[in-house]
């Protein structure tokens, strides 16, 4: 048997409960073997040997989830900010990426993917482009990763615009437990609104022939909700639902502008939200009402959105900001507490996402953070919960484990090159700029 122990830490259990325990995992199966007391661990294992992971003085968590990000655009961090999403995305965003390679794609994902796995980040969303170089990268670095093609329409003829949901489907199809199973894919339509509705039609009903789920951005801005309903006097998730796009295994990001009528909707068809309150800040896009959609059964689970519009990738930022925003939103401090961020960020995103992990518990995925409480920001140490919502943050994580493989081992990133990764996206994105600005 090929174990490992991750010992002497305390563990936060699925019930929100943080006990002293090691947790015993069984390389071979890539799942917790055993949780609990030294003696009934050591039981558990009959004696076998196991590698071991120090966490004294720490706190093991289910690693986290990013449930919505687009990881190469850590090439477009600090390229154009302080504006809204419309204008953004067209004067700035657009133009630069269409000048990417897939070279670029696979240094920029490299560097997203390095950045993940230093603040505890095991699994992620993926909706972007040349996703085979991205996935490339998932299967090297060792995370799990649900990955699709990102199709825009609006603006192609006829022949482009087919040819990039096709590509979307073939992403799907050809990719889907790729990495040993690591890897599960989607169909990604960029919005309601930037694909013209025959495509998403036709493509939601192939990916429902395919069996893979949908993933697309839903009533992020007013920009975004406003011409949907002025255009077919239906609001956007009642859109969603007459295109067959909303289903249980589907995840939508953001969900700032979601009225009752939506998030009732929303909850009864199982469709996740995947808040993103960093980006929603930057971009002015609102508050979404986490709280309601909580409260009224909805999956919510974080996501930083792109490098561009955060501007990293620390799932611990969105915890805190979740859970501040959250609580403005609602203008209650009890709105959305440190325990329902935590959830958000692992169980709720490995459930929108539909992969394992996100529980430690016997037979879960070992997908674990180790998260340092040594620290003079984390002491003292009232209530983990509270420090891994309000005062950690992804520097504080020591150990990475993914399938039951540490990809970090105090703070050394095993399956990257952690120097040539930075090189070569620094090198890539000043190479992007240039040729965006015709150099
Ligand atoms: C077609 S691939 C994905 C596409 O989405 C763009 N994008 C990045 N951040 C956001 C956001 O907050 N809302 C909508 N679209 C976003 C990204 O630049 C790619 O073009
Ligand atoms: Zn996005």
């Amino acid at each position: 048997m090929n174990y490992l122990r991750v010992t002497g830490g305390r563990v936060l259990r699925p019930d929100g409960r943080v006990e002293r325990a090691d947790v015993a995992v069984d390389r071979d199966e890539g799942t917790v073997r055993a949780v609990g007391p030294p003696d009934e661990v050591d039981e558990a294992l009959g004696g076998a040997a196991a590698e071991t992971l120090d966490a004294s003085g720490s706190l093991v968590m289910p690693g986290l989830v990013n449930a919505h990000t687009h990881v190469a655009m850590t090439l477009l961090r600090g390229y154009a900010d302080d504006k809204p999403l419309d204008p953004w995305l067209r004067e700035d965003i657009w133009p630069a990426e269409a000048e990417l390679t897939p070279d670029d794609i696979e240094a920029g994902a490299e560097l997203g993917v390095l950045e993940m796995i230093r603040s505890g980040t095991t699994a992620f969303a993926d909706m972007y482009f040349a996703m085979d170089r991205v996935a490339d990268v998932v299967d090297r670095a060792g995370l799990r990763a649900r990955l699709g093609h990102g199709v825009v329409t609006v603006g192609k003829n006829d022949a482009d615009a087919r040819a990039d949901v096709a590509e979307s489907l073939a992403v799907a199809r050809d990719l889907d437990g790729a990495a040993d199973g690591r890897i599960r894919t989607a169909f990604m339509p960029h919005s309601l609104t930037t694909v013209g509705e025959e495509f998403l039609r036709e493509g939601v009903a192939e990916a429902r022939a395919a069996g893979v789920p949908v993933h697309l951005h839903a009533n992020e801005t007013t920009d975004e909700v406003d011409p949907i309903v002025d255009e077919r006097g239906q609001r956007p998730i009642a859109y969603a639902d007459d295109l067959d796009a909303l289903g249980p295994d589907d995840f939508f990001a953001h969900g700032v502008h979601v009225d009752g009528s939506e998030i009732d909707r929303l909850a009864e068809a199982g469709t996740a939200v995947v808040h993103c309150p960093a980006s929603n800040m930057k971009l002015a896009s609102g508050m979404a009402p986490v709280r309601r959609l909580r409260e009224a059964g909805v999956t919510v689970a974080l996501g930083t959105d792109g490098a561009a519009s955060n501007n990293d990738l620390d799932v611990f930022d969105e915890m805190r900001d979740a859970a501040m925003l959250g609580k403005l939103a609602a203008d209650d401090a009890s709105a959305v507490p440190a325990a329902a961020v935590v959830e958000m960020a692992t169980a709720g995103g490995a459930d929108a996402l539909g992969l394992p992990g996100g529980r430690i518990e016997a037979g879960a995925a070992a997908d674990l953070a180790v998260v340092d409480l040594d620290a003079p920001h984390l002491t003292p140490v009232h209530d983990p919960v509270s420090h891994l919502a309000y005062a950690a943050r992804g520097s504080d994580v020591r150990h990475t484990v993914c399938d039951g493989e540490v990809l970090m081992r105090d703070r050394e990133v095993l399956t990257l090159d952690a120097d040539a990764v930075q090189e070569r996206a620094a090198a890539a994105a000043n190479g992007l700029v240039d040729r965006v600005e015709g150099n």
